[in-house]
């Protein structure tokens, strides 16, 4: 099988760096891309063969938003609104180009863009989501009002999020000509993804709301019961033949690091014990390399502020080696 069937040559990976944290109340995660890029990331990508293009971090300085306030508890919508329709753009950009996007967070509200980028190009993609967390709440589900907790919501278009779906984010809808609303043949705003094109790896802090949500949509996801059960090597399978059954589907990962055990990747806004250990987490990156369809990347939640210096340096250097090993770093 050729790698990366979905790229242009020479295979380009194009980093995105970013330092956004609107999306949850913690300040730091918006240092995650700097310390990622300034631990050699760019270099270390070239010397496992690809061309990289980075061409400095997205400050996103021209969004301002006056004054923003709540809607209903969901904190920030205009300004994660006003990121993440930037970051669709960029993102869209490089895979209109063949080139796999390496966005680096910063929070996982950034996936409300990442995704949309690469669905753009690939609407058929499938989108392999591996965290503790659902990050499905709704605007009216939610308890902590933090966006990075809900982006699958919305890119599901699931109802609940009327309260800001229509106002902030009515540019989150999957672009097609002649989409129309069955019988009525009117045009709509299409969901970005199906529930069908989901799956998540390494759930164990789902709230009651979402639990509900992934019930009523049959949803697939395994949570770290099934990784103990099965192994990490039975459930790549069982999860690419939910997403993927003939493995030709181009594929988008959106790695939460918080989905590591806090003992591997401490530096995160939202640790919960019992989670993936080191081997775990490279063993979902390097079956996705093999491959060959991944078309996006999303590298999500590290937070060089928490934690001592120590365990900072720990989990940049595991932040850089998940992206090493999703783009083919092999032991042998
Ligand atoms: N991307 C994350 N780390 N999300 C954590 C979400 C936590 C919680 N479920 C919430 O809605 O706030
Ligand atoms: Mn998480
Ligand atoms: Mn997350």
């Amino acid at each position: 099988m050729s790698t990366h069937r979905f790229l242009t040559e020479p295979h380009t990976v194009a980093i995105v760096g970013c330092p956004f944290s609107g999306g949850q109340p913690r300040p730091g995660v918006d240092k995650g891309p700097i310390h990622l890029v300034n631990a050699g990331l760019v270099d270390q990508l070239k010397s496992l063969g690809w061309a990289v293009e980075f061409a400095g971090h997205h400050l996103f300085e021209d969004i301002s938003v006056q004054g923003d306030p709540p809607v209903g508890i969901v904190k920030r919508p205009r300004l994660v609104s006003g990121v993440t329709s930037a970051v669709s753009q960029i993102i869209g950009g490089h895979a209109a180009q063949g080139r796999l996007p390496l966005t680096i967070g910063g929070d996982h509200s950034l996936a409300l863009g990442t995704i949309l980028g690469t669905f753009g190009k690939y609407p058929n993609a499938c989108l392999i989501w591996i965290d503790a967390h659902a990050d499905i709440n709704t605007a009216t589900t939610t308890d902590s009002g933090n966006l990075h907790g809900m982006p699958v919501s919305l890119l599901l278009g699931l109802p609940g999020n009327e309260s800001i779906e229509d106002t902030y984010f009515s540019w989150l809808t999957q672009p097609g000509v002649g989409i129309t609303n069955g019988e009525h043949n009117k045009p709509t705003k299409r969901p970005v993804l199906t529930p069908a094109q989901l799956v998540y790896i390494g759930l164990r802090d789902v709230d009651a709301g979402e639990r509900a949500i992934l019930r009523q949509n049959g949803i697939k996801a395994f949570s770290m019961h099934e990784v103990d059960k099965f192994g990490i090597g039975k459930v790549m399978e069982m999860a690419l033949d939910h997403v993927n059954p003939n493995r030709d589907l181009p594929i988008h990962l959106s790695f939460d690091v918080d989905a590591l055990d806090p003992s591997v990747a401490p530096s995160t806004g939202t640790p919960v014990r019992g989670g993936l250990t080191f081997r775990e987490g490279h063993y979902i990156c390097e079956a996705i390399h093999e491959t060959g369809l991944l078309v996006g990347l999303d590298i999500m939640e590290v937070n060089p502020s928490l934690e001592d210096e120590g365990s900072v340096q720990q989990t940049v250097k595991v932040g850089c080696s998940l992206a090493r090993a999703a783009l083919g770093e092999t032991l042998l």
